[in-house]
């Protein structure tokens, strides 16, 4: 009963959201093929479960012994009735005990394998899945649908148990006591349940609503708290006072409701509940003058008459609490189902050994999955020798980065193919082509992580000596050493402890590190000293050396060393050249480079070069 007049309860999912019962309990099965992993678990849990409830029904039954056979009997040996009371106590107190850590356990177990299958999912799918799918809903499935599973498991299903044990064996137990009086009973029960679980019901609601009140309350502060300084420059002292004030009435006048419902619903649970055991004691106490009933068979009456009416009340609760799990679980499996749009074929090509290094892009023409009405690539040819350094250069959306995306096969074109080593990337595993590739992001990303492990991370058997000499060609030696605790040092959230250039220059030797045949290079616009500069271009022209590379170039110094250029512009490439035909042939390279480098400051994330 006290769940039903928690006015602290768990909020729930408003009803209008929820999908056809029947079908949404189907989806509890998803949990249930977790949970019968652990056999041995959920074997004791029951036995547990079972010796609890029954340790719990003996509890009247001892009471009745006690004053039928000890009080009653005129003063005789009551010990032996208090002690086996005291075992059935002990014993009820060592079962509850194991069946909560039994189906805790379970519910966190299973929980847990739910996150991991999901995650594991998740990392096989392409990023068009996370373009239509929010990161933060999707963060929110693992959490929050993930806690009520748990809740369901480890709590709801065994409370239903265990009060499905107690009500049906309370009632035999009832019945053997006293056939009258249990049918006189099993009539009351749902007078008495029936006003409780409807007060408490509207009780829940409006909680949920004075709990949004106080949040309000809680945003308002925090509004006033953060523009205190724009609230007193424009002299809005009062009306915020007022503004505040109604919010904090209006709180009041929620809570008002909520205390008279709750005022209500004590006076209707104790005038019911006492009204009920009244009149059963009254109805006894009638049977015990006639002789027709014994004094320990009242007192035992009452108590198990307490137990199977609260089994009942908590048996209400459950129905709800499983639907909406099922909502939680059908979500999930949501996630579970979601198959991958870029996968490995059946009988993927192995790629050439040993690697030559070698992209091709042959007429490929690609809109991305969420703007298929616009092509950033249109009908786009290219091909990239072993060794070869291409700058690609262009205006920003021209769909430079897009030859990334499609090189490493994230999305697949449309129209035409792309090639590495002459393999075309749907016949390969995804995995093989990433692995000849190494890339260096425009926007590093750095993980919370310690330095060590932020420059391994795409080659997690690297020795220590391996990522100095990485570190030494990315120029980022000096600062990596200086740290204070060398490569243990913790990085901060993304990196936030060192600065942009650093944070490129860790980029670099992560890159570096792989060793791969191909680099990926979109080099940063972010304005970056000179001496930083110089330093990160040091180090990429080391990167670069020996490798084919596709470098979307905005400095002056990596377009010259590159061997060719290509200029995009709305998804084709519309001329190419080395840096000094495309000047002379005046077009839009020669635009471009005029805007970046002939002293006409400029966004450069603006015009790209
Ligand atoms: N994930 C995406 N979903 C939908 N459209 C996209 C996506 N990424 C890019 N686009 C669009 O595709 C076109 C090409 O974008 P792309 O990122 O390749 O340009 P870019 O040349 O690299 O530009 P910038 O220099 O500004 O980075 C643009 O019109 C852009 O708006």
């Amino acid at each position: 009963m006290s769940e039903l007049t928690n006015d602290n309860a768990p909020e729930k999912e408003p009803s209008n959201t929820e999908k056809p019962a029947t079908k949404k309990i189907g989806n509890l099965r998803m949990v249930w093929e977790r949970a019968v992993n652990y056999p041995k678990q959920i074997a004791f849990a029951a036995i547990a479960l079972f010796v609890a409830a029954m340790a719990t029904l003996a509890i009247p039954w001892g009471f009745k012994s006690i004053v039928d056979e000890g009080f009653a009997s005129g003063g005789g040996d009551i010990a032996p009735y208090f002690q086996i009371l005291l075992v059935i106590v002990a014993i009820l107190a060592v079962a509850t005990a194991l069946r909560f850590y039994f189906v805790s356990w379970l519910g966190e177990r299973v929980v847990a394998d739910i996150r991991l299958a999901v995650q594991r999912n998740l990392l096989r799918l392409a990023p068009g899945f996370f373009e239509e799918n929010r990161p933060s809903e999707i963060a929110s499935r693992m959490t929050s649908d993930t806690a009520i599973i748990e809740q369901v498991v480890g709590t709801t299903v065994s409370v239903a148990l265990r009060n499905i044990i107690i009500g049906i064996g309370g009632i035999i137990f009832l019945f053997t006591l006293a056939p009258t009086l249990t049918a006189g009973l099993l009539l009351g029960i749902p007078i008495v349940i029936l006003p409780i679980v409807f007060i408490g019901r509207k009780l829940t609601n409006v909680s949920r609503f004075s709990q949004d009140r106080v949040a309000d309350v809680g945003a308002m502060v925090s509004e006033t708290l953060g523009a205190m300084k724009i609230v007193q420059a424009f002299g809005q002292e009062t009306r915020e006072h007022e503004r505040f004030g109604s919010a904090v009435e209006s709180t009041f006048d929620t809570a008002k409701r909520r205390i008279r419902l709750r005022a209500a619903l004590t006076a209707v649970i104790i005038a019911l509940v006492f009204t009920g055991i009244t009149l059963l004691m009254w109805r006894g106490a009638i049977g015990v003058a006639d002789g027709s009933i014994s004094g320990g068979t009242i007192a035992a009456f009452v108590l198990t008459g307490g137990l199977v009416a609260g089994a009942f009340g908590a048996l209400t609760e459950v129905y709800g609490d499983l639907l909406r799990a099922a909502g939680a679980a059908g979500r999930l499996a949501e996630l579970l189902s979601e198959e991958p749009g870029i996968a490995a074929p059946a009988s993927p090509i192995a790629l050439p050994e040993p690697p030559r290094g070698q992209i091709s892009f042959d007429n490929v023409t690609f809109a991305y999955p969420t703007r298929t009405d616009t092509a950033a690539l249109k009908n786009f040819s290219l091909k990239v020798t072993p060794g070869e350094t291409v700058a690609v250069v262009g205006p920003s959306g021209a769909g430079k980065s897009t030859l990334f995306q499609l090189a490493q096969r994230f999305y697949d074109p449309q129209g035409g193919s792309v090639r590495i080593d002459g393999v075309a990337l749907p016949s390969a595993d995804p995995a093989d082509i990433r692995e000849r590739m190494a890339l260096v992001p425009q926007d590093t990303v750095l993980f919370a992580a310690s330095a060590r492990d932020n420059l391994r991370y795409g080659k997690w058997d690297a020795t220590d000596e391996e990522i100095w000499a990485a570190a030494r060609a990315a120029n980022a030696e000096k600062f990596l050493a200086e740290l204070p605790e060398g490569l243990d040092s913790f990085m901060g959230e993304a990196g936030t402890r060192l600065s942009g250039g650093q944070r490129q220059r860790v980029a670099i030797a992560r890159a570096l590190l792989r060793q791969t045949p191909i680099l990926l290079l979109d080099e940063a616009t972010s304005a970056l000293d000179a001496e930083s500069e110089k330093l990160v271009q040091d180090a990429l022209d080391r990167l670069m050396r020996e490798r084919t590379t596709l470098v979307i170039a905005h400095r002056l110094a990596t377009i010259r060393s590159a061997d060719r250029i290509i200029v995009m512009d709305e998804g084709q490439i519309v001329e190419q050249g080395d840096h000094d035909s495309l000047i002379t042939k005046n077009g839009l390279y020669a635009k471009l480079a005029e805007l970046q480098f002939n002293g006409v400051e400029q966004s450069k994330t603006a015009i790209a070069i």
